[in-house]
């Protein structure tokens, strides 16, 4: 289990980041994005919000070391990020594809620990925390087919999290759940962030989701060349209510970013 010493490394550094998908092909360099300038400390949860198509997924990958940029710095703790490591770990929006169909919810939780040789009864104690953690207890047995979409994001997350890594990348975890699932799981991310301390980094487009999560909201502008043109504070004490004046003023200001 990391500590919290180590846990409050692991800040993010990107510096003029830039990416395009056809630096190869003749002509005009096409940005996705361009110019990102940012800091994330370490522990800390931001969202990147932002219009479909914009590069927050572009800009995902390229932290986790999945998509190579094209100019600029990215660092984790000063080092250059230039591929994944276990220091991060991506939540993907589809559950159904990270997840093995032929392993039970207890065996795709143990998969990495099986894979970096954890001894089973430590394999075992870390699983039943992740799956208690993500309220999955008495389902340990049941193979993905047998589960909710709620439930499979649900051992998607005790997964990555029975990895431990300090950095939790979330690409639109929540998109495809319905209104109460996604509720109860945004609850449920906040609770365990608290408790683990780890950096997370979730992107969104939308903005309730943003403010009932992130400490700070990364705006990201209509693509091509995207950029991070302005960063909120929300200090809104949690569990957040979404029915407080506080709450109400910060939906309108960012809102009101967009509509401009
Ligand atoms: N592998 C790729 N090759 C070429 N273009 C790509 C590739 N991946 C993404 N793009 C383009 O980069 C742009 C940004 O895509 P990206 O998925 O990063 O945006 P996004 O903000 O995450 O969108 P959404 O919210 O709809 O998921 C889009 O125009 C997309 O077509």
């Amino acid at each position: 289990m990391s500590t919290l010493a180590s846990q409050s490394q692991h800040t993010i550094q990107i510096e003029k980041l830039r990416k395009s998908y056809s630096e190869q092909t003749a002509g005009d360099v096409h940005y996705i994005i361009k110019d990102v300038n940012l800091v994330i400390k370490g522990g800390e949860f931001f969202v990147l919000l932002g219009p479909s198509g914009c590069g927050k997924s572009t800009l995902l990958n390229m932290i986790a070391g999945f998509v190579s940029k094209s100019g600029g710095n990215l660092k984790v703790d000063n080092v250059e990020i230039d591929r994944p490591g276990r220091d991060r770990a991506v939540v993907f929006q589809q559950a159904d594809s990270s997840l093995f169909p032929w392993l039970t919810v207890r065996e795709n939780v143990e998969f990495g620990l099986r894979m970096k040789k954890t001894p089973k009864a430590e394999r075992r104690k870390i699983s039943d925390r992740y799956i208690g953690l993500v309220g999955l207890n008495g389902h340990e047995e049941k193979f993905p087919k047998e589960l909710s979409g709620g439930m499979k994001q649900r051992v998607q997350l005790a997964r990555v999290l029975a990895n431990d890594p300090a950095i939790l990348l979330m690409d639109e975890p929540f998109g495809a759940l319905d209104a109460m699932t996604r509720r109860t799981m945004q609850k449920e991310l906040v609770n365990i962030w608290r408790e683990t301390h780890k950096t997370v980094i979730f992107v969104t487009h939308d903005i309730q989701e943003a403010l009932l999560l992130g400490e700070r909201i990364g705006i990201m502008s209509v693509g091509p060349s995207s950029n991070i043109t302005d960063i909120y504070d929300n200090a809104l004490p949690f569990p957040r209510d979404v029915a407080s004046p506080e709450f109400y003023s910060l939906y309108n200001q960012i809102q009101g970013h967009f509509e401009e």
